[in-house]
């Protein structure tokens, strides 16, 4: 019955681990009783678990990317502190196994339950704002794909106080992540984690692609979309084309673990590059699916405070397209040094640098758009400013590596670390927090704290570079990654200004933390009543803020790119007496949170070897999906005069300037 399961698999006599489970235990039983307390139970499970809104699965993915934020940053500090401690023969305080699985689970994490779900909770939000529809295409499978994604990363942190986690790195190679070199449950945690999670963003990355591609409203072409939006229709494509090898990559390894096949090992035939070449045919992309929205976000923000259209709309979109198709050929400079040989690394080499070029497009239209206009440093401007600045170092770093020859240099060295850092949390990471504060009005009805805002970009931005341009230097002076300790005594001051670069950015977490705690307190001060608080040039600003739970109460016709900005500049304001219709609805349903917690009970099952449970979790989960078919009562219309009463009212409240 349970499998590998023994109370041996409890780590007691790990200490962090002990404490840390009793902070999680306590704050857990606390959020617990204060929902209790405050009897909130019903209001969350019909409210928002069950909720099928595109708008609160938007805040539901945002509230648990930054829960992992937290989460993969504890991580982070944890090997910060561990390799300034660690030189001269002194071991530091974490064990090479306890740390190997950190730096797994930290670059797990960040990317899967992190980065992806922040991206994604954002597309959820404004997309279909931006395109004037009332939701995604398929409402229910919206909310699978959150739960199946929170599910996994449920099973990467359970994996902390049951088990282990894997201590392979986070693209897991073989042979280490194989059974002969990886014997734990950890490899199982990882792959688990990984499929629940990557069948969520498939599934979301065709609900997307549909909902793009069909639900525009009348007369927006695909050349009348906002940038924002163009970004998410790009990006969907890459998922859908990337996620399902992933998940096939990593159904094979799971071969070769449960079944003892050999796909990935030198026997009987298996080849461990196969594996390498599959994992960056998704990983590679994957990167470009956590930039290019940002891009998307910069491009909003940008022409928004610098009171300008976007300059060059169309080369932004050719360049986003190209830089999808690039996307595709390049993966092979993530392995220069495994002996592909000369002309194929060239080739590989030449089609990495030439990414630069519509990367530098942007860059200078962003630019470009800003000059000479009359720019507002609101905090989601400065987090875009911050970015040109840092990313166009990373990318330029990027492009460095992207010459084989030196990258036999300095592959795998700190140097390569610093680089996708650089672009990642210049770039990923400014763009969510840009996209956090840009359209926080819009999901809540109440701007964020500017004061707190600005401080928590100068500590990221200046944490950033204090972190991470010393980790450049060593990457030269030839520091790899993953080192656990090490015996070079010149490289410690360097590790201890990273440290300090660390500190200055748990400085600005908890800044965001202060932010918004203090912009709720401070919600009635900060109201916007008008629905447009910065001046906004896409759709999602005519509506009001927070958005009625139908979007729109009529669905817009589109006639120019920046629709609401030319209504108002040509004075177009809403026609009197509208005759509003029944609008159209999706019911909330239970059943994506039910079938994902089936597949959680199934994963988890599955990493102990559990069979009983794990028959359980798949056939509940099967069942659920079957049941949920014959469900025929799955919408219902909003009748016209409620529309009528809700919009009216909003009318008033715009025309009277209070809440
Ligand atoms: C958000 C994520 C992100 C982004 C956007 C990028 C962008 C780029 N990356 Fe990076 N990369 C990663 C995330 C990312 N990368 C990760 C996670 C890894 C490591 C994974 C691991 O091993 O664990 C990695 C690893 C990695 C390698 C492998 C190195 C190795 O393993 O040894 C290489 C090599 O070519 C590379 C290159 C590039 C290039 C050329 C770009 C380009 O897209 C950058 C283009 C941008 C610019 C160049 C700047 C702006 C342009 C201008 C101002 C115009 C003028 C410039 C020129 C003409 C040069 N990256
Ligand atoms: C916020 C500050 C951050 C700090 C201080 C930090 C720190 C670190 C450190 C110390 C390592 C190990 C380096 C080594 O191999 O020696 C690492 C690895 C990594 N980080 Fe971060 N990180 C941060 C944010 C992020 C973010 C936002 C992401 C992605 C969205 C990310 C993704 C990764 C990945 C993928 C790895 C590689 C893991 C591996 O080697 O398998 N990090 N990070
Ligand atoms: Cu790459």
């Amino acid at each position: 019955m349970f499998g590998k399961l023994t109370l041996d698999a409890i780590p007691l006599e790990q200490p962090i681990i002990v404490w840390t489970f009793a902070a999680v235990a306590i704050l857990g039983c606390a959020i617990l009783g204060l929902v209790s307390y405050y009897g909130k139970w019903k209001y969350l499970w019909s409210e928002w678990i069950t909720s099928v809104d595109h708008k609160k699965i938007g805040v539901m993915y945002i509230i648990f990317a930054l829960i992992m934020l937290l989460r993969g940053f504890a991580d982070a500090i944890m090997m910060r502190l561990q390799q300034s401690l660690a030189s001269a023969g002194s071991p530091g305080y974490l064990p090479p196994h306890h740390y190997d699985q950190i730096f797994t689970a930290h670059g797990t994490i960040m990317i899967f339950f992190m980065a992806t779900p922040f991206i994604l909770g954002l597309m959820n939000f404004v997309v279909p704002l931006q395109i004037g529809a009332r939701d995604v295409a398929y409402p229910f499978l919206n909310s699978l794909s959150f739960w199946l994604t929170v599910m996994g990363g449920t099973l990467v942190m359970m994996s902390l106080f049951v088990g282990d986690f894997a201590a392979v790195g986070w693209v897991a190679y073989p042979p280490l992540s194989e059974l002969g070199y990886s014997p734990t449950v950890g490899v199982d945690y990882y792959i688990w984690a990984l499929q629940l999670s990557g069948l969520g963003t498939t599934i979301s990355g065709i609900n997307f692609l549909m909902t793009i591609l069909k639900m525009r409203a009348p007369g927006m072409t695909l050349m009348k979309m906002p940038v924002f939006t163009w970004t998410a229709l790009i990006t969907n494509i890459l998922i859908v084309a990337i996620f399902p090898v992933l998940t096939a990559t990593l159904a094979l390894l799971t071969a070769d673990r449960y079944l003892g096949m050999h796909f990935f090992t030198n026997e009987l035939g298996g080849n461990a590059m196969m594996y390498i070449n599959l994992i960056w045919v998704w990983g590679h992309p994957e990167v470009y699916v956590l930039i290019l929205p940002a891009f998307g976000v910069f491009s909003e923000v940008v022409a928004t405070f610098s009171g300008k259209p976007l300059f060059g709309y169309k080369s932004m979109v050719y360049a986003t397209s190209a830089i999808g198709v690039m996307s595709f050929f390049v993966w092979l400079h993530h392995f220069f040094t495994m002996g592909s040989g000369a002309n194929v690394n060239a080739f590989f080499g030449i089609m990495t640098t030439l990414i630069s070029i519509p990367t530098g497009v942007k860059l200078f239209n962003w630019l470009f758009t800003m000059y000479r206009g009359r720019v507002r440093y609101h905090s989601s401007m400065l987090w875009s400013i911050g970015f040109m600045a840092t990313f166009a170092f990373g990318g330029m770093t990027g492009v460095m590596l992207a010459i084989p020859g030196v990258d036999f240099l300095v592959h795998n060295s700190l140097f390569l670390v610093a680089h996708f850092h650089n672009v990642i949390i210049g770039g990923t990471v400014f763009g969510v927090l840009a996209g956090m504060t840009f359209w926080f009005p819009k999901v809540f009805g109440f701007a964020l704290n500017e004061k707190w805002g600005k401080i928590a970009f100068w500590f990221w931005f200046s944490g950033y570079w204090l972190a991470w341009t010393p980790m450049y230097v060593l990457g030269f002076k030839g520091m790899t990654r993953r080192l656990n300790h090490f015996n070079q005594p010149d490289w410690q001051p360097y590790l201890t200004v990273a440290l300090i670069g660390a500190c200055l950015i748990a400085v600005g977490i908890v800044a965001i933390l202060i932010q918004i705690a203090v912009s709720i307190r401070d919600r009635k001060a900060n109201a916007d009543v008008t629905g447009d608080p910065w001046g906004g040039r896409s759709l999602e600003w005519s509506l009001p803020s927070p958005v009625p739970f139908y979007n729109f109460a009529r669905i817009p016709t589109i006639t120019s790119l920046e629709q609401h900005w030319d209504d108002k500049i040509n004075g177009v304001t809403a026609p009197e007496n509208v005759h509003y219709e029944d609008i159209h609805m999706p019911r909330n349903t239970a059943t994506g949170f039910v079938i994902s917690v089936f597949a959680l009970v199934l994963c988890f099952s599955l990493v102990w070897h559990m069979w009983i449970p794990a028959i359980i979790g798949f056939v509940g989960a099967i069942v659920s999906f079957i049941v949920r078919t014959y469900n025929t009562d799955v919408d219902y219309y909003v009748p016209a005069e409620e529309v009528a009463e809700i919009e009216s009212r909003h009318a008033s409240v715009v025309a009277g300037g209070q809440i």
